[in-house]
């Protein structure tokens, strides 16, 4: 190429405009490249760093008029090849000319040769990028011509040490910031499928006993109507509410629970609205509140009637203004989510009684959807009884086939289920631990001898769960001898994986060892 006048300021303004004119190393490199090719010879461009953790070289972009080249992007460097690297980089100073590759130091040969590339370079030019004496990366222009580079070229091109290495800095921050953030995507997107599986999608009794819930669901769902959802403890007022976000245009946002009977008083504001650092003694960190978690999805407000009054006047507020600010803090943060509520309790009494707040009740009590009880739906019983028993055998990793009699099953739907939906998953659970028969009778939580009886009994033969399965559990190892894995096991005669057991023990606190005095389940 012939030397022509080049004005610098000229050419400085112009490449600087590209080199940082993008956020995408990539972009900012062809740009950059298009137009520096009419004034310092290149087939090609690269942009490299050196990750000490690793001991890699890292291409980060490479720019060619032509076909693309092929290369490893990352190459791995043992520490004597490092070292000799830095060296020759101290060495050559902010420029490099090289216009015979074949008699370059042999490290630069290694490097190029590293990363496997198809770049037949027969001349170089580098600009060895650094910031307060620590080495950033380099800057490579390779030619299949040899002789290519003159003074002029490499004068030209250390006029941009400067914004390369502003840029690099930016460029790399960049792709750390995409990686994590292309990270917590996915995890986020893994632990939503989680928790729906748990949740359980699937509503049993969508086209039986709540086939008329569901027309309701499916009608107000469309809507951004803040929706009431009334029915005794266990009915299914969450899987509802789920429903609800689902077959709505929130899905793909956020579905946050909120148990406002569960959360101290103390702390209901900060959860619900967050807080600022600083706000009170403790709050080391700023903290986004359930409402701001639930930005562009479903707030559930589960056990609402439980919300003291204070609170009660403080949600008002964001429902009326859909802006919140967070304990001690002075900035308006829009709001946009859809409220569903939920209570068991009689809210219409407790206004009556000015225990909740008519305003924040005609706010909230919009749409308002009933759940009967299980006992006004006993269809749905057997398929929610077959639902439940798969789940189980499957989280019991149990695999033998089971059946549940006609006449075991008519007993279950005329027991009156005063925990509605949850006893009844309850009472599956300690069939499956305790009865490990192919046929499920359910004889011991609802005798045969007095199915009368079982209205009125149901106090006495409903026991907390962890109870009855640390009975269970002692029996079974009582009767192994103390012995939990292998034939005559405690976790065979309960016909459960051994594992399971073991993790049921350390939850219960059951002792482990044939005396109970070692501390390791074997
Ligand atoms: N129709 C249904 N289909 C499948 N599972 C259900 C159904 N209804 C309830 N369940 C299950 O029963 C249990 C209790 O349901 P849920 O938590 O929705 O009840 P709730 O009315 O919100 O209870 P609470 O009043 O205690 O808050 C859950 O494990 C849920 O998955």
């Amino acid at each position: 190429m012939k030397e022509t006048h080049i004005d610098d300021y000229h050419f400085f303004r112009e490449a600087t405009l590209r080199i940082c004119g993008s956020l995408h190393v990539q972009d900012a490199l062809d740009a950059f490249r298009v137009y520096a090719e009419t004034c310092i010879p290149m087939d090609e461009i690269r942009i490299a760093f050196f990750d000490e953790r690793s001991s890699s070289g890292i291409i980060l972009a490479d720019s060619s008029p032509g076909e693309p080249s092929h290369f490893t992007r990352s190459a791995r460097f043992t520490q004597s090849e490092l070292q000799r690297y830095r060296k020759a980089l101290l060495r050559d100073g902010t420029t490099l000319i090289i216009n015979d590759f074949d008699h370059a130091d042999e490290i630069y040969r290694i490097a190029h040769a590293r990363h496997k590339t198809d770049v037949s370079a027969r001349s170089k030019l580098r600009l060895n990028l650094t910031r307060e004496g620590h080495a950033l990366g380099v800057v490579t222009l390779f030619s299949n011509k040899k002789h290519t580079y003159t003074q002029q070229h490499a004068r030209l091109l250390e006029l941009l040490h400067d914004p390369f290495a502003m840029a690099m800095s930016n460029w790399r921050q960049h792709l750390t910031l995409t990686h994590y953030q292309k990270i917590l995507k996915d995890d986020c997107q893994f632990y939503r499928e989680a928790l729906e599986k748990r949740a359980g999608k699937d509503v049993i009794g969508a086209e039986t006993g709540l086939k008329g819930v569901m027309a309701m669901v499916g009608k107000v769902a469309g809507t951004n109507s803040p929706v009431m959802i009334l029915g005794e403890t266990g009915v299914g007022k969450e899987v509802v509410a789920n429903a609800i976000h689902n077959a709505s245009e929130r899905r793909n946002g956020p579905f946050i629970k909120v148990n406002c009977g569960a959360i101290p008083e103390s702390l209901i504001d900060s959860e619900l609205f967050g807080h600022e650092k600083g706000a009170f003694t403790g709050a080391t960190q700023s903290h986004r509140g359930r409402f701001e978690r639930a930005s562009g999805g479903t707030l559930f407000l589960d056990e609402v009637g439980e919300l003291p009054p204070q609170v009660q006047v403080r949600l008002l507020r964001v429902l009326q203004h859909r802006t919140l600010e967070r304990v001690g803090g002075t900035e308006p943060i829009p709001v946009d989510v859809r409220i569903i509520s939920a209570t068991h309790r009689d809210l219409t009494s407790m206004v009556e009684e000015g225990l909740f707040r008519q305003d924040l009740w005609f706010r909230l009590d919009v749409f308002p959807i009933n759940i009967p009880p299980l006992r006004d739906r006993t269809m749905d019983i057997p398929d929610l009884v077959h639902h439940f028993v798969g789940d189980k055998c499957r989280e019991l990793k149990r695999h033998t086939p089971w059946k549940i009699p006609e006449e075991a099953m008519e007993r279950l739907k005329h027991y009156p289920w005063p925990g509605n939906v949850r006893e009844l998953q309850n009472v599956v659970e300690r069939e499956l631990i305790l009865n490990s028969d192919e046929t499920l009778t359910f004889d011991r939580f609802l005798p045969r001898s007095a199915p009368h009886a079982l209205e009125t009994s149901s106090q006495t033969v409903v026991e907390p769960l962890d109870t009855v399965v640390t009975r269970a559990i002692e029996a079974a190892l009582k009767a192994a001898r103390g012995k939990v894995q292998g034939k005559g096991g405690a976790a065979a005669l309960l016909k459960i994986n051994a594992n399971t057991l073991r993790a049921r023990m350390q939850k219960l606190g059951i002792r482990f060892g044939r005396h109970g005095g070692d501390n390791a389940p074997r």
